[in-house]
């Protein structure tokens, strides 16, 4: 039934997903629920950071959303005189994650900034992370961001990248998303959320096969690449200078 009185909007009415207030109340929530092994992978993140940062030098975090990284990069950092700037372009999550770092002391300084990551100018990295922000750059920005990236990092650095993957043919595709729809289902969310969030996401997040992601950073000059998390079509990669 979709007659004006129908409860479910129909797929027009569905705005695209943005990174607004409303999004900041739930993202905790929303995130934990929506992508597997996401406390594993912030976690890791940290303990990566930790073991590349190097003295005198920048992390970033790239899409911070509320700081997770950053403050799980922040908890692992022995090396003296590092700084973490974190970066996110909706002024929402800054305010928060603002708001949230307060609540833990540190001797590394934070700087969140709002900024786009496509208009950053990066310098002396050791560490960047992308933890599920690159898929929501325009894919024919991405190669630009990344060579960016880089050329900002110092020799040894490391791009700290977490993606959802594309398939790297319609059924695996498919086959990955059902297995990632079972996850989201199991997680406590409705046929209708779901499907309403998959619509509401097409048009601003666009999934790239991992063997891309690979090609690229290796022809874009990364020397090494390791993927060390995959649960559905949800990956984490380290890629050193
Ligand atoms: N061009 C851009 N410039 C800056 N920020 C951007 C841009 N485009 C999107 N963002 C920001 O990238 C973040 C993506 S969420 C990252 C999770 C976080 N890393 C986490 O580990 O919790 C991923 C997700 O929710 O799936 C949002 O905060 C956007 O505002
Ligand atoms: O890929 C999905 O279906 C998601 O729900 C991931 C996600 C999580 C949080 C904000 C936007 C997309």
């Amino acid at each position: 039934m979709t007659g004006k009185d129908s409860i479910y909007a129909t797929e027009q009415q569905i705005k695209d997903f943005s990174f607004d207030e409303n999004v900041v109340e739930v993202f905790p929530d929303m995130i934990q629920r929506s992508v597997p092994g996401y406390a594993t992978i912030v976690s890791t993140m940290g303990k990566l950071a930790g073991q590349y940062a190097q003295s005198n030098s920048n992390l970033y975090d790239l899409g911070c959303s509320l700081g997770a990284v950053t403050l799980s990069m922040r908890r692992n950092i022995e090396k003296q005189n590092c700084q973490i700037i974190a970066v996110d372009n909706s002024k929402a999550m800054v305010e928060r994650c603002q708001l949230h770092l307060k609540g833990f002391k540190s001797d590394v300084p934070v700087n969140v900034v709002l900024g786009d990551i496509t208009e950053l100018t990066l310098e002396n990295a050791s560490v960047i992370a992308l933890n599920f922000t690159l898929q929501f750059i325009p894919q024919e920005q991405r190669e630009a961001v990344l060579k960016h990236i880089y050329a900002s990092l110092k020799p040894g650095g490391v791009l700290l990248l977490s993606e959802k993957v594309k398939g790297e043919n319609d059924l695996t595709d498919n086959l990955l998303i059902d297995l990632h729809h079972d996850f989201k289902r199991h997680n406590g969310y409705s046929e209708l959320e779901i499907s309403q969030k998959r619509t509401a996401i097409e048009n601003v997040m666009r999934p790239d096969p991992l063997s891309k992601h690979i090609e690229r950073l290796h022809n874009i000059g990364f020397s090494q690449t390791q993927v060390w998390y995959q649960c559905f079509n949800f990956c984490s990669l380290v890629a050193i200078k």
